[in-house]
């Protein structure tokens, strides 16, 4: 067993996940991104999550934790993510400072785990994705992540597997957002293709509910606890709906069943006529 792999043991018939995502945290407590104060709309998801009941094992938070790649903004985070009591795993996004990300997150003596291998229960194993490019908003999978997935998924072949990424590899069909995406998609999808026991692929990036379908793998992206992208919009385009986060639960038969939850205790409205970020 390598010492990079986190050992999740459970007896249970299934694993159950949280996944926040997309947080854009601030230097500023009181910062925005497009109208929305970042820190009281992710504050607001975690309590209506402790507040939902819903049992959970591990959390997964898959990148743009943090907008202006501030030490504050990580050490928010921290602070903030501590309240879910369970084991937090993490991945970077494009708006990521992945040195400080890296180096805030593991020190933070907290429920924070940097390990990016994890076997979940007797039946499944999760991969955690690096697909940051720096300093560009696209995706792309280097050598090292492609390599690193085959392996994993050599290595434990009867393992049902989750995939989880930052970026998405199916159109929002909204062009100004489908040019953000990864970019080395067929690689990506030639590399799973062997391995018949990939059954999901997890990303944020797209701040948008999305439950689909490619290459016969159940494609799942979700809602960003702050702002949130309008669907088939060619440009730019805020939607109204409310922050939210995903549930995810790995049945031992190697189904997963999932859904997107929002806030319902409180509304946070964006100024829509501002055009980017
Ligand atoms: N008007 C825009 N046109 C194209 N890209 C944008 C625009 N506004 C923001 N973006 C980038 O698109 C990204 C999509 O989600 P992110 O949160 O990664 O951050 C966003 C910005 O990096
Ligand atoms: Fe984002």
């Amino acid at each position: 067993m390598a010492a990079s792999t986190y050992i999740f043991d459970s007896d249970r018939d299934k694993v159950r996940l949280i996944q926040v995502t997309d947080s854009h945290l601030f230097k500023d407590e009181k910062g925005e991104l497009l109208g929305i104060n970042t820190l009281a709309s992710f504050e607001q998801v975690l309590s209506e999550i402790l507040d939902s009941g819903y049992e959970y094992d591990l959390v997964l938070a898959t990148g743009d934790l943090v907008q202006d790649s501030s030490d504050e903004g990580y050490h928010r985070f921290c602070r903030s993510i501590r309240k879910l009591e369970k084991t937090v795993f993490w991945i970077p996004g494009n708006h990521d400072f992945q040195p400080k990300m890296f180096d805030i997150l593991n020190r933070s003596n907290g429920n924070i785990e940097p390990k990016k291998h994890i076997l979940a229960g007797k039946h499944w194993q999760i991969l955690m994705l690096d697909s940051q490019v720096f300093g560009v908003p696209h995706g792309q999978l280097g050598q090292y992540q492609i390599d690193w997935l085959e392996a994993k998924l050599r290595d434990y072949p009867d393992r049902y597997a989750l995939i989880v990424l930052h970026h998405h590899v199916i159109s929002t069909n909204s062009a100004w957002l489908d040019q953000h995406n990864l970019r080395n998609m067929q690689e990506f999808a030639n590399t799973l293709s062997p391995f018949r026991h990939v059954k999901g692929i997890l990303c944020g990036h797209i701040h948008q509910q999305v439950d689909d379908q490619w290459k016969g793998y159940q494609i799942m992206a979700t809602p960003s606890t702050c702002i949130q992208f309008k669907p088939d919009s060619n440009a730019f385009s805020l939607d109204l709906l409310q922050p939210g986060w995903r549930e995810i639960e790995l049945h031992n038969e190697g189904t997963i069943t999932t859904r997107v939850r929002r806030i319902q205790k409180a509304s946070f409205l964006p100024n829509t006529h501002e055009e980017g970020y």
